[in-house]
């Protein structure tokens, strides 16, 4: 499926919208509700990522497909080597399998963990026959993805003795492993966090919990660039706070000088994106190492705002769905910018043309689908393999259209 994207003919109005509940604290719950049946998860995510990830922990033998879900990838490979009696082969799709976890089985080797290649050395598929894991410590380099040290903590309490992990290097997309300790942390398991090394005591049981997952910032991010390329959207939505455990929620800083504002109604816990009108007037720069995920949504916003932008700390952009940068230059020079990238920045100059009726590839990846389409408040564009969106935001051109972007849908 394509989608034709627009901007409405109809004057914008204030528009209220319940995005789906954050898909890494949902993965994050997921997992430890394996480990723990008492604890309760409400506003849980709707993305395929979630769904996969349920799906595969009623699993115990046999083929265990994630598809591109990268969470559930890292997060099962930990659980099934410390699951006594589980022997699965562990997959995904095709980028699944150029997405490295080499450093992550090592970890789990290191913790006895039986773990074997069944195609290419440090790339999934993963044959794995778990067992109860007696030895409890291990190392880990930190700067590739903070997945892998999210997937050792995860497990961690369920493990005989515990887990003391040493990270080696700077760690990567730190707010990721904070939201990891602080859900343990929920649920009374012990951690100490000193330096560069980490440790979780053991928690045979939890007290009756029930966790509310706030709702998922970096969607949210869409609607910010939305706001920010329309002429006057004011956009709430539901289920957000100020004090969030996503790194994403760092949005509402971020946009301040790409001209919108974040209102936070603590009444009804939700948040109220309205324009300040006040666009950085040279080169927008940042380091988003600690919010990876959102950094298309801000290249393209600033495109489309005529700004030029220097984003870094982008290192991790290259083994996500794509190679995030490369996608993003080849589909920004289409359009008329002017872009250079390297291994862990984007640089793009300011412009004030964009060309019309160009057609985005999104190359399996729906944070390249979403990131783009807010652009229609600026120029008529098509938008290819528009369902890949699901990965994490099912309803997202059902809500794109209730902001005033007209959404037509061609096979
Ligand atoms: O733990 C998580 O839920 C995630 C961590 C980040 O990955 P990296 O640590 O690989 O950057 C992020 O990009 C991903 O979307 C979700
Ligand atoms: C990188 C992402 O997900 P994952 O690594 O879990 O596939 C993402 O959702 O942007």
């Amino acid at each position: 499926m394509k989608v034709l994207l627009n901007a409405s003919k109809q004057p914008a109005v204030p528009t209220t919208l319940a995005i789906t509940g954050s898909k890494s604290e949902t993965n994050r719950l997921l997992l430890l509700q394996a480990l723990y049946p008492n604890l309760k998860i409400k506003n849980t995510s709707a993305s395929d990522d979630s769904k996969v990830l349920t799906k595969a922990l009623t699993i115990k033998s046999g083929t265990v497909d994630v598809h591109h879900a990268g969470t559930a990838m890292r997060f099962l490979t930990a659980y099934f080597t410390a699951l006594p009696g589980s022997e699965v082969v562990l997959t995904g799709s095709e980028r699944m399998q150029q997405r490295p976890i080499g450093v992550l089985v090592d970890a789990l080797r290191k913790l006895g963990g039986s773990i074997s290649y069944v195609k290419k050395e440090g790339y999934p598929p993963l044959k794995i026959s778990g067992k109860n894991l007696q030895k409890n410590v291990t190392t880990l380099r930190a700067d590739v993805s903070s997945q892998f040290i999210s997937a050792l903590l995860l497990m961690a309490p369920a493990l005989p003795n515990g887990l003391s992990l040493s990270l080696l290097g700077t760690i990567t997309s730190k707010p990721y492993l904070d939201m990891t300790l602080d859900l343990l942390a929920a649920l009374d398991v012990a951690y100490r966090f000193e330096g560069n090394s980490i440790t979780i005591s053991h928690k045979p049981t939890i007290q009756d919990t029930t966790i509310v997952v706030e709702s998922d910032w970096s969607s949210a991010s869409y609607f910010y660039s939305a706001v920010a390329l329309s002429d006057s959207l004011e956009i709430t939505l539901t289920s957000y706070k100020a004090e969030s455990l996503q790194g994403d929620g760092a949005l509402n800083k971020l946009y301040k000088s790409l001209g919108v504002s974040t209102r936070f109604n603590s009444e009804n816990e939700s948040i109220t994106l309205f324009k300040n009108n006040s666009v950085v007037a040279t080169t927008y720069k940042a380091d988003l190492s600690n919010t990876p995920d959102i950094a298309q949504t801000i290249a393209v916003t600033c495109f489309g705002l005529g700004i030029g932008c220097h984003l870094t700390g982008l290192h991790t952009l290259k083994i996500k769905e794509t190679d995030r940068l490369l996608a993003l230059q080849l589909e920004l020079r289409k359009l008329g910018a002017t872009v250079d990238i390297s291994e862990d920045s984007i640089q793009l100059e300011a412009t004030s043309a964009i060309l019309s009726d160009v057609a985005i590839k999104t190359y399996n990846d729906h944070r390249m689908a979403m990131a783009f389409a807010p652009l229609a408040f600026k120029t008529s564009l098509t938008i290819l393999d528009a369902e890949v969106v699901s990965k994490s935001f099912p309803t997202f051109w059902e809500d794109l259209q209730k902001v005033g972007i007209s959404v037509q849908k061609e096979a």
